[in-house]
């Protein structure tokens, strides 16, 4: 497709073909399923074809047979046959699995045991740090991309044609919504320029499944939505306690309020308007290094200010320099390149750039995955000097040459350390070596993350200047103390009793409820609505918009309960999450960090909730331990047993590596400090020649 096609790839009117919202009330009767069942699949039909997932989802609610009842393999084996049939027909929704305890009892044909086989659990349980960047990576985008290395990002679950994908996602690759494995956003190929492929031929292009229309909704531009936030929370004071320690050499002193750091009268009065009175650690500590010049590796708890540590200086220093106005033009060329690793997350960032940038000439754009690539294109060429970009979309871009680098002065990877591991670290090699990106030594590097594995921060070396300065606020890799973390012992089979348990005794306050696979998160969702409790759910395997609109429905409130992969784990920051429930542990105890992290933020208190079913979770029982004795909360008895039991010499904290590293690879091997993890048991010493 040409450029100049690309209006006319939008105007066509788009109806919604997901099911956005699962309200209680939809569901609570056969007749209310069956008005559903009408509704959503005659749209679904009008739109860009229905999708595996709502066929899933239709089924079971249009033919009222329960979701326990048979297990998810069976379903969606069935799903060829479209509305009627994925769940059987004429059964009430709880008849056997959720209502009937039979299947808890241990019904092996159940989905628990589906669950247990999918072939996404089996790559994240027990899954090393060689494995994600290996397996996930070639099963799932290898395949999803065949015959076009970033060829569309939703090819095999939208369009009826497609679908028998679906039930084989992780093993024969599908992909819808660009996410891999982990549910994260995708970016694949192999080789030199590669990432033309998609450019050329995905999501602009025909060799895959229908195209992407997505346009999301402008945000509000109104000052009131701009500046909207939360309030800070009692404990916001006590981030002062925090020790922090810097390292590197000839780092600037850190600077105790926003005044100290002489930033301009717009950037001043945007930060007044965004409600931002006092600096955190991380701002405290990074906004100087950053004004300095120096590149930065910045680790600090979960919602402790670390976008904004990194936007303000940013901000300065293109005011300072006298940025030129954004004008219209073929190919832009941005002062500063944000990658994260979702599209929420992104989408995020975009909001505070925008907010911060608010009233200067600076502008800031956001691409992703999901969305119409035209829709990106317009954006960026009517002016773009703040990139906001997930990777894949990003990769697009340069090829289609809309976007120069050779300006890039701030290349920024938000959650730096899952941007560089083996999923996302062979695209941002590709992004730095592109035609036109500084190196290093001529741009200013900054990596963020409140997790910082060891092995992440040595392959970090290969982005910033040999003298860059790291900072570590608190522990690396720590929880926010002000999450209250509770971990119960759950076998599989009961789970669900106790998540309906919890959640009433909960009632409406907003709450995340994390599993590990995207199916399971469709179940859960369903079964919760079934019970009555208003949900939602976000995952990888959801249109752009359903999760947008699942977002959006979550944050108002109107669906208190967001069932979520870790799709949602890292950066989001939504106000007055008070839960966070951990249905399933992740397999790596940065992700727990990250997800739980969630609730608690900017001071406020939260509380996290895990079910730790000895049966799966048991390689994560010594991460566990030092998590919560790190962060100050009571450990259970029985998990201190779990992980005596399971002992590991030379535990590192991590399926992936060091979380735990006391601070600074480059100053030698870590120093755990909790009894049993001394840094002597270390089994990655690090290599400090390397870094010298
Ligand atoms: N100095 C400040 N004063 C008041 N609020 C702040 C300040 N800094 C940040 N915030 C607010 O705190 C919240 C969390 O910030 P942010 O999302 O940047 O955290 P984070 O450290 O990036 O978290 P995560 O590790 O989960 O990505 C946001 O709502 C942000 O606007």
């Amino acid at each position: 497709m040409g450029d100049e096609d690309w209006e006319a790839e939008i105007i066509k009117p788009h109806v919604s073909s997901y099911v956005p919202v699962f309200e209680k009330d939809k569901y609570s009767s056969g007749a209310n399923g069956d008005t559903f069942n009408r509704t959503s699949a005659s749209s679904s039909e009008m739109d860009d074809g229905p999708t595996r997932r709502d066929h899933f989802m239709r089924s079971g609610f249009a033919s009222g047979r329960s979701l326990g009842n048979r297990d998810a393999g069976e379903s969606n084996k069935r799903e060829n046959t479209p509305t009627v049939g994925g769940f059987g027909v004429g059964k009430g929704f709880g008849n056997r699995g959720f209502s009937n305890n039979k299947f808890e009892e241990g019904d092996s044909s159940g989905f628990w045991k589906e669950s247990n086989n999918d072939c996404e659990d089996n790559q994240t349980r027990n899954r090393g740090f060689s494995k994600r960047g290996g397996n996930e990576y070639d099963q799932d985008e290898g395949t999803q991309r065949a015959g076009s290395l970033f060829g569309s990002r939703r090819p095999a679950l939208s369009g009826a044609g497609n679908g028998d994908t679906y039930q084989s996602r992780s093993g024969s690759g599908s992909g819808r919504g660009g996410y891999k494995g982990l549910n994260e956003e995708v970016i694949t190929g192999s080789g030199k320029n590669s990432w033309k492929s998609e450019a050329e031929g995905g999501e602009s292009g025909d060799i895959q499944g229908p195209k992407v229309t997505y346009i999301p909704p402008p945000p509000p531009e109104d000052e009131d939505s701009i500046f909207a936030h939360y309030q800070t929370g009692i404990n916001f004071d006590k981030y002062d306690t925090i020790l922090v320690e810097v390292s590197g050499h000839d780092a600037p002193p850190a600077i105790l309020t926003f005044e100290e750091a002489n930033l301009c009268q717009t950037l001043n009065n945007n930060i007044a308007k965004a409600g931002y009175t006092k600096l955190t650690p991380v701002q405290k500590y990074s906004i100087p290094i950053i004004l300095a010049g120096r590149d930065l590796m910045a680790c600090a708890q979960t919602g402790s200010g670390k976008t904004a540590a990194f936007l303000l200086p940013i901000l300065a220093h293109m005011m300072r320099d006298g940025i030129t106005a954004s004008r219209f033009k073929e190919l832009q060329e941005p002062e500063c390149i944000i990658v994260a690793p979702t599209r929420e997350l992104i989408n995020q960032i975009y909001l505070e750039a925008r907010k911060f940038s608010f009233g200067t000439c600076v502008r800031a754009v956001v691409i992703y995955g999901g969305t119409q690539l035209g829709h990106s294109i317009r954006q960026i060429v009517q002016g773009c000097n703040i990139l906001c970009a997930t990777p894949g979309r990003l990769m697009d871009i340069i090829g289609k040459e809309k976007i120069g680098l050779k300006q890039v002065k701030y290349l920024v990877l938000d959650e730096a350390d899952r941007m560089l591991d083996m999923g996302f670290g062979p695209e941002m090699k590709k992004l730095i070596s592109c035609p036109g990106m500084p190196s290093k030594e001529q741009r200013q590097t900054l990596l963020f993350s409140a997790t910082f594995p060891e092995e992440i921060q040595r392959l970090a070396g290969e982005f910033l200047k040999s003298n860059y300065l790291f900072v570590a606020v608190g522990q690396v890799g720590g929880a926010c103390r002000d999450v209250q973390q509770t971990i119960l012992q759950v076998g599989q089979y009961s789970k669900r009793e106790k998540l309906v348990e919890i959640l009433r005794n909960i009632g409406d306050e907003r709450t995340m409820v994390f599993v590990e696979t995207k199916k399971k998160a469709d179940f859960i969702a369903t079964f919760l609505c079934q019970e009555k409790i208003s949900t939602t759910s976000i995952h990888g395997d959801r249109e752009q918009r359903e999760r947008e609109q699942a977002l959006g429905d979550f944050r108002c409130g109107k669906c208190p309960v967001l069932v979520a992969t870790s799709v949602a784990a890292r950066g989001l920051d939504i106000e007055n999450v008070q839960h966070v429930i951990n249905f399933d542990l992740p397999s790596a105890i940065d992700e727990y960090v990250h997800r739980i992290g969630r609730t608690g933020r900017c001071g406020n208190t939260g509380r996290a909730i895990s079910f730790f079913d000895p049966e799966s979770d048991n390689h994560l029982a010594q991460p566990l331990v030092k998590v919560l004795s790190d962060a100050q909360q009571d450990v259970p008895a029985w998990l201190e047993e779990i992980a005596f039991s399971t002992y590991v010499p030379g535990f590192s904290g991590s399926t992936r590596g060091n979380v735990f590293a006391s601070v600074d690879t480059r100053k030698g091997k870590s120093t755990l400090n909790t009894a049993g993890f001394s840094s002597s048991q270390s089994p990655n010493p690090v290599d400090d020649e390397s870094w010298d």
